[in-house]
């Protein structure tokens, strides 16, 4: 196994623009890479191009040393040892789950009792062995995308490319087979790409996390890295909750602002009295502490209730400012659309 490597990678179909452009990512060996972003963005695109689907028209795809497409060459998807699954899991239904699962290895001339065992280790690593005899159509979607993994598994790809896999399944078998692809993930060792338009999933299963946007790459860092400090307004809007507020510039390279620099700036954004530069931050609803109506008068920052979502275990508040701007906050207690509160805000990231 080795690194993949995507350098300055472009793809023009033709049409006289670019779906991507200047991408470039290193992908460590063994790790967990989501690809995230909105609908036609160029996320599949650039699968096809490390799957050998489509020749870059622009820029190389390398795997350790070896390279396996720049504009001038390009390696057959075949000889590429990767293996793809789609969110459709194109399974043989005349084939039992076994037979499915050996495909790619007869076509590769496997037999005997090197064919069993690689078709019995695939099966048992996604818990499926008992299965082996009974056809797709007898199975949950959960089990038939299961059977997908174990056959793309069976060949011992360097890397696996998955496309939107989840996409079509309800949230239950969602969150199911979350856990089996972190399972999966970890059995097999291979060099996971996840493409995805949700980033709760693309959070939950990835050890890094690459955000594009119009067939560009934004940022990539780790789950974690990129909540906390994510770079623009795209990769901002586009991971977790949370809302963009415009307010007076502050000086300097300071990022994470807290609560005593942050009331001054809203009190100056909601009273309209601040003027100059602006600029644009990031808060998240956890960092919004909402307090009653019987606040002291002039306290906190005066916002009314939107909307109201029940989660549960909490409200999700949608609010507006004084000045129009929108804030996310979570209430334990009940809140009421129109009511009036006093908040406060105690971290800011500017993006
Ligand atoms: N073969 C093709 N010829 C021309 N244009 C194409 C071709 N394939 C894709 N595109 C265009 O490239 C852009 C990116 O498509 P792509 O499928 O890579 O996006 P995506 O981010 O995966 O979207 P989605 O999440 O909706 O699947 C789209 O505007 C699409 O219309």
């Amino acid at each position: 196994m080795a690194r993949l490597i995507l350098n300055q990678l472009g793809k023009d179909f033709g049409t006289g623009r670019a779906v991507v452009s200047g991408f470039s990512l290193d992908v460590r060996e063994g790790g967990f890479l989501a690809l995230l972003g909105p609908s036609g963005c160029g996320k599949t695109t650039v699968l096809r191009m490390i799957a050998g689907f489509e020749t870059p028209t622009d820029g190389s795809v390398h795997l350790g040393e070896r390279l396996l497409a720049d504009a001038a060459q390009s390696l057959p998807p075949e000889k590429r040892n990767m293996a793809m699954v789609f969110q459709s899991y194109a399974l043989w239904p005349h084939m039992s789950v076994a037979d499915n699962v050996g495909y790619p290895l007869k076509v590769r001339g496997i037999s005997g009792e090197t064919y069993r065992t690689k078709v019995r280790d695939a099966l048992g690593i996604v818990r499926l062995a008992e299965y082996a005899e009974r056809r797709p159509a007898d199975l949950s979607g959960g089990q038939r995308q299961r059977v997908a993994l174990a056959r793309c598994l069976v060949t011992s790809p360097d890397v696996v490319l998955l496309d939107e896999p989840l996409a079509n399944l309800d949230r239950h078998l969602k969150q199911e087979m979350e856990e089996t692809f972190r399972d999966f993930h970890q059995r097999s060792g291979a060099t996971m790409i996840y493409v995805t338009h949700d980033q709760s999933e693309a959070m939950a299963l990835a050890t890094d996390v690459a955000v594009m946007s119009e067939g560009r790459l934004l940022q990539v860092a780790s789950p974690a890295e990129i909540y906390a400090r994510p770079e623009g307004r795209v990769v901002g809007g586009l991971i977790g909750r949370g809302a963009i507020v415009t307010l007076p510039r502050i000086a300097g390279n300071c990022r994470a602002f807290d609560r005593p620099v942050l009331e001054p700036l809203f009190a100056g954004a909601v009273a309209g009295t601040a003027s100059g530069d602006r600029m644009d931050v990031l808060v998240r609803p956890e960092d919004v502490m909402v307090s009653g109506e019987n606040t002291a008068a002039g306290e906190g920052i005066a916002a009314a209730v939107e909307s109201v979502l029940f989660e549960g275990e909490r409200y999700a508040l949608k609010l507006t400012l004084a000045d129009g701007q929108a804030l996310r906050a979570y209430s334990r207690f009940p809140v009421r659309t129109g009511d009036s509160l006093r908040l406060s805000v105690r971290a800011a990231w500017r993006l």
